[in-house]
């Protein structure tokens, strides 16, 4: 894969160790499966994100997904795991939740999830809709319809009853992928990485992401003080993201080989290859 040219990745390329680089998890570095609990890390990108957090200042997953669920999901066949990843940093549920150095930190769960624990199986029951399934993931419930016999239909059946609830429970509804999810306001993946980039000091900003949530991730690598490239890992399941990217890759295996070949370029700029 030859690289593209854009100021961005000049810049990431140029002053490695002053560069951070986001990832969201689903549909970036983890294939779109039927079963959530399924999403294994595509096989290679562990490894690979362990040679290039070696060469930047920071690698940074930005997910829906609890923490715990992302590494949990994040050992590949081979046994290379995302938790091997040397200073790798995951910001979970949006940025609530924040793994580390093997430790978890998070705020209390929002009080209103329990009411969409009670009302959620209810509503999917009450509107006649099979394969779907509800997520809880602690800090939020997601509704899924990827199983249903018509996906798009039944999210649309879902759309408008979930967002009653969500008012009701004082949450807000974060849609993707044939998902719904309900989940506390206040952080957003842009909200996350400005953080962490003001946090970490950086000097340039990579951010990949594949679906609805990241938008606002994108949105934060224009608005950094610092040059930035924004990557779509391209499904056929969202237009959006492809058209606010700088560079667009063909999925997980798409976004795996853009890594690999930017640590080789950074390698050789360094003359370690
Ligand atoms: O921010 P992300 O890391 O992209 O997480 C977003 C949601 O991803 C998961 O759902 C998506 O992936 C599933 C597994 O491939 C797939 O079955 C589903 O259709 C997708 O929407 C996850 O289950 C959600 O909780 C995340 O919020």
């Amino acid at each position: 894969m030859t690289l593209p040219t854009h100021p961005g990745l000049d810049a990431l390329l140029s002053d490695p160790s002053g560069a951070v680089i986001g990832l969201d998890y689903d549909g970036t570095i983890a294939p779109i499966v039927a079963d959530p609990a399924a999403a294994r890390v595509h096989p290679e990108a562990p490894e690979v994100l362990a040679g290039l957090a070696k060469l930047v200042g920071a690698v940074v997953i930005v997910t829906g997904r609890p923490p715990g669920t992302a590494l949990a999901l994040g050992t590949a066949e081979g046994g290379a795991s995302l938790a091997d990843v040397p200073g790798l940093v995951i910001l979970g549920h949006y940025g609530r939740e924040r793994w580390e150095a093997g430790r978890i930190t998070a705020p209390p769960p929002t009080p209103g999830l329990d009411r969409v624990r009670t009302r959620l199986p209810e509503l999917v029951r009450s509107l006649g809709l099979d394969g779907v399934l509800i997520e809880d993931k602690g800090q939020a419930v997601a509704v899924h319809t990827r199983r249903s016999p018509d996906p798009e239909a039944a999210l649309t059946a879902l759309s408008a009853p979930v967002a009653g609830l969500a008012a009701e429970a004082g949450l807000v509804v974060e849609p993707g992928r044939l998902v719904l999810e309900l989940r506390p306001a206040g952080m957003d993946k842009g909200r996350a990485l400005s953080r962490f980039l003001a946090e970490r000091r950086a000097r340039s900003v990579m951010f990949v992401g594949d679906d609805l949530g990241d938008l606002a991730a994108f949105e934060a690598v224009v608005a950094a003080p610092v040059p930035g490239v924004r990557v779509c890992s391209r499904s056929p399941e969202v237009s959006e993201l492809a058209e606010r990217a700088d560079i667009v890759v063909d999925g997980p295996s798409g976004v795996v080989e853009l890594l690999r070949e930017i640590a080789e370029e950074i390698r050789r700029r360094l003359g370690e290859s």
